[in-house]
């Protein structure tokens, strides 16, 4: 049977030995006939050049506020170095990617994000600046790829109908576009086992979490930072989009399988109430 999976990695993954064992398993994913669709983010590696050329990073709830310098770091990180070395080490396993950021052929449709009261950030509606929601996707474009059997990789740069770039955490994009497929799986791969009741505590891992339970958890402080924006926007998804949602870690060989195929083996399940 085909799957159609939406596979998030977070910037720090992109430059692991992890993703060499990330990309054999897509490998047998694609030759199994599965369509599989990357989304990148790049976060450290952003913040690493924020620091090195003297510019302040300012992290709302998990979400860089981002101003003309900012963008261009991300445009520089995130559609530049950070997608060509990805594409490269898929190449180099046998996975044809296919580099793409949103205004490649108008992949990832947005518009600037208004003003909003965001979960972790207290009342007040935040404005992030050139920060985008994600408004459609070219699903022609993807259509055509996975039918040549191309796995498309996505920087998670959003592009306005002017033409102007924006800003959008990766996992939103994944979840947006994991939901726009109706894909059978989205997989978040990050740096923690899953989400864990200790950040401290690698073998604390919660592995099934309703959005009661995380919202609880944001307001008591056990869930922060990245793992915010993670899970907020997945759960949407699975009201009417994606069949299963799975934050998981650094994977072992096998493990992206056996995510997409039995959700709940490892990492963290998110559960519709
Ligand atoms: N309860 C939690 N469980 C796991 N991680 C958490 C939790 N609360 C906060 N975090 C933080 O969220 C981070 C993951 O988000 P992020 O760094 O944005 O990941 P990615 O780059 O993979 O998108 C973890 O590295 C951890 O520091
Ligand atoms: C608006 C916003 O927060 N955008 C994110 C995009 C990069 C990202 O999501 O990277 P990771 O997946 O590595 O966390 C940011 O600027 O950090």
């Amino acid at each position: 049977m085909t799957h159609t999976i939406v596979l998030k990695l977070g910037g720090e993954l992109v430059h692991s030995p992890e993703l060499d064992v990330i990309a054999k398993d897509l490998r047998a994913l694609v030759d199994g006939f599965n369509r599989v669709a990357i989304v990148h983010g790049g976060g450290p590696q952003a913040t690493a050049l924020q620091k090195t050329l003297g510019l302040e990073t300012r992290m709302v709830a998990g979400r860089r506020f981002t101003d003309e310098k900012t963008l261009e770091v991300m445009k520089y990180v995130v559609a530049g170095q950070l997608n060509v070395d990805l594409c490269g080490r898929l190449l180099a396993n046998g996975v044809m990617g296919v580099g793409l950021h949103g205004a490649s052929g108008w992949m990832v449709q947005a518009r600037r994000r208004p003003p909003r009261v965001m979960q972790g950030a207290g009342p007040e509606p935040v404005d992030l600046g050139l920060v985008g929601d994600v408004i459609g996707f070219n699903l022609p474009l993807l259509g055509d790829l996975f039918e040549r059997r191309y796995v498309p990789v996505l920087a998670c740069l959003g592009c306005d109908d002017r033409g102007q770039a924006l800003n959008i955490n990766g996992d939103t994009v994944a979840s947006q576009l994991a939901g726009a497929l109706r894909a059978d799986a989205l997989v978040l791969v990050t740096s923690t086992p899953g989400v864990l009741r200790d950040v401290k505590d690698p073998a604390s891992r919660i592995p099934r979490i309703t959005r009661s339970e995380f919202e609880r958890m944001v307001a008591d402080g056990t869930i922060s930072g990245g793992m915010i924006p993670k899970l907020e926007e997945s759960f949407d998804v699975l009201k009417g989009g994606a069949r299963s949602v799975v934050i998981i870690g650094k994977l072992a060989p096998g493990d992206l399988a056996r995510a997409v195929l039995s959700p709940g083996a490892a990492g963290t399940v998110l559960v519709a109430e």
